[in-house]
């Protein structure tokens, strides 16, 4: 009966940390509020406020409740901007543990002794966190000599069924929040949950995060702005992944960071130009970009580390995010609103003038201030702020750019407070957008098509015959005929149009 033993810490929690207070007035049933006015009051942390509360009691909850809090931090929408900055300061600070145990579940892993699989493995852990640790080791050479220094990181043993379990009353809780509550369906518990149970599995598997490394990896290859470890699969399984060893400086450390002569201005504009070259060129974005994840090596260069989670992009999401981007910098929200209609971002029946007139009143405050120092991840939320009232479903991978967005930001700014974000990010938009429009994208979707064309072409004259003598035959009246032959003429300009363009 472990889940209740874990119930029963979590039901205590709440009480001690005055949560009940937090909840007080908020249950739909009058019999559970008389029974809950009886309980007697905790006075332990009254002097903090509920958000504190809150921090507090997930700290004490443990690694899987702390890693909730952080997920929540992210969505401001859901519990408001000062439990959001309260949640944002929470960190998983957790004791390593035994090398002993990281080895067993090393040799399970691979099948044979640890002193067969690298040449030499420090027992000691470099780096430890609520989900796994981090191992120094080196390769083995061909010839059985020391090889390529190593990162293993080893997942904590027994951590599976502790997060099933915490998951699994987080499900139940969720449920019964949104029964019991008056707010509960507007803090969309069950939602948040989902997502943090997918983001929780993703780092579950260290699989995914070798490919997710090994991708990104590909995509900067030769960077003059960034570098990504290398994988070593052969040492890869879902418990244990095995990566180049990384040497440099943690992207907080400013004063070494100065001492060694890295120009942090040019690295504050690097990690701008990062972000959007995954995001517009490569639809394919690193989303754990906190400090930690963030090193810089000693020519300049950004290291990247902990792939576990990414987001992807499809042409849709990038073409959102440029148009939008493009109008809210020319202060033209009623682009926006014309923008979110015609794309069917918000049901069609949408009136423009009420969707421009709801984004100007939450943007305008922003642009309140010169150019260069505008957030675009305040935008953005802003704007999904304001998407949501009109019933629009913002999808996952926006918000956690969003997320990114801000981290990123906070980060550059950090580095140089006079970042003008607008002014490195715009050329990213504006050739995003003429890549996507005029003559070039026309061949580029062409040649995409190619390969469907080959097999459309050759069947094409039988099927002009086809509708020629379908029309003799049935189309008495004039009109129909006219289109019909307009049609094949036009088919016929468009195939000579791409034999011009692919000339
Ligand atoms: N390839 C590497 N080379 C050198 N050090 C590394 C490498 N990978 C990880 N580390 C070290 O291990 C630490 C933890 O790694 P990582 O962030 O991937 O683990 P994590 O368990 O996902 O941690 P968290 O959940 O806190 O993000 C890093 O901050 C870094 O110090």
């Amino acid at each position: 009966m472990k889940w209740l033993k874990r119930f029963r810490l979590i039901v205590h929690t709440v009480w001690y940390f005055g949560l009940i207070n937090l909840l007080d007035g908020q249950l739909r049933h009058p019999l559970l509020r008389k029974l809950l006015s009886c309980l007697p009051e905790s006075k332990e942390t009254l002097e903090y406020s509920n958000a504190v509360r809150l921090r507090l009691a997930l700290e004490h909850l443990g690694p899987i409740f702390v890693k909730l809090g952080q997920v929540l931090s992210t969505r401001p929408d859901v519990v408001g901007p000062e439990y959001a900055s309260e949640l944002a300061k929470l960190q998983d600070r957790v004791p390593a543990f035994d090398g002993g145990i990281a080895i067993a579940q090393v040799e399970k892993a691979f099948g044979k002794p640890i002193e067969q699989i690298y040449f030499d493995f420090e027992r000691e852990p470099i780096a430890s966190a609520s989900i796994a640790q981090v191992h120094q080791a080196h390769l083995f050479n061909e010839d059985g000599t020391q090889g390529q220094k190593v990162a293993i990181k080893v997942l904590r043993p027994d951590i599976k069924p502790v997060i099933e379990q915490d998951l699994a009353l987080m499900h139940w809780g969720a449920v019964w929040l949104e029964k019991l509550f008056r707010d509960g369906k507007r803090l969309k518990p069950r939602e948040v949950v989902k997502e943090f149970d997918k983001y929780l599995h993703d780092e579950l598997d260290l699989m995914h995060e070798a490919a997710n490394a090994s991708q990104l990896g590909r995509q900067f290859e030769n960077s003059a702005m960034l570098i990504v470890p290398k994988v070593y699969f052969d040492y890869c399984s879902r418990n244990v992944m095995t990566m180049e060893w990384m040497d440099g400086t943690p992207i907080s450390d400013t004063e070494t960071l100065i001492a060694k002569g890295i120009d942090l201005k040019k690295l504050a504009r690097f990690g701008v130009e990062i972000f959007f070259t995954q995001v517009f060129k490569n639809g394919f974005f690193h989303a754990d970009m906190h400090p930690g994840n963030i090193f810089v090596a000693d020519d300049g260069r950004y290291i990247a580390l902990d792939f576990g989670i990414v987001g992807t992009l499809d042409e849709y999401d990038k073409r959102y995010l440029a148009v939008n981007f493009l109008a809210f910098f020319n202060r033209d929200y009623h682009r926006v609103a014309t923008a979110h209609i015609e794309s069917g971002w918000v049901p069609a029946d949408t009136r423009a003038e009420e969707l421009e007139s709801a984004v100007r009143t939450v943007c305008e405050p922003i642009f309140n201030r010169p150019l260069s120092q505008i957030s675009f991840g305040l935008i953005l939320m802003r704007l999904f702020e304001t998407s949501r009232r009109f019933n629009v479903e913002i999808q996952p991978q926006l918000v956690l750019l969003q997320k990114t967005l801000l981290n990123i930001e906070g980060l550059g700014r950090q580095l140089d407070p006079n970042l003008d974000l607008w002014a490195t990010a715009k050329p990213f938009l504006v050739n995003w957008m003429n890549e996507q429009m005029g003559w070039k994208a026309l061949k580029r979707n062409l040649e995409k098509e190619m390969p469907d064309w080959a097999n459309i072409l050759p069947s094409l004259p039988r099927k002009v015959n086809e509708v020629l003598s379908h029309s003799n035959d049935q189309s008495r009246n004039g009109l129909q005929k006219q289109l019909q032959y307009n049609q094949i003429i036009m088919v016929i300009i468009a195939i000579l149009l791409i034999f011009i363009l692919l000339k």
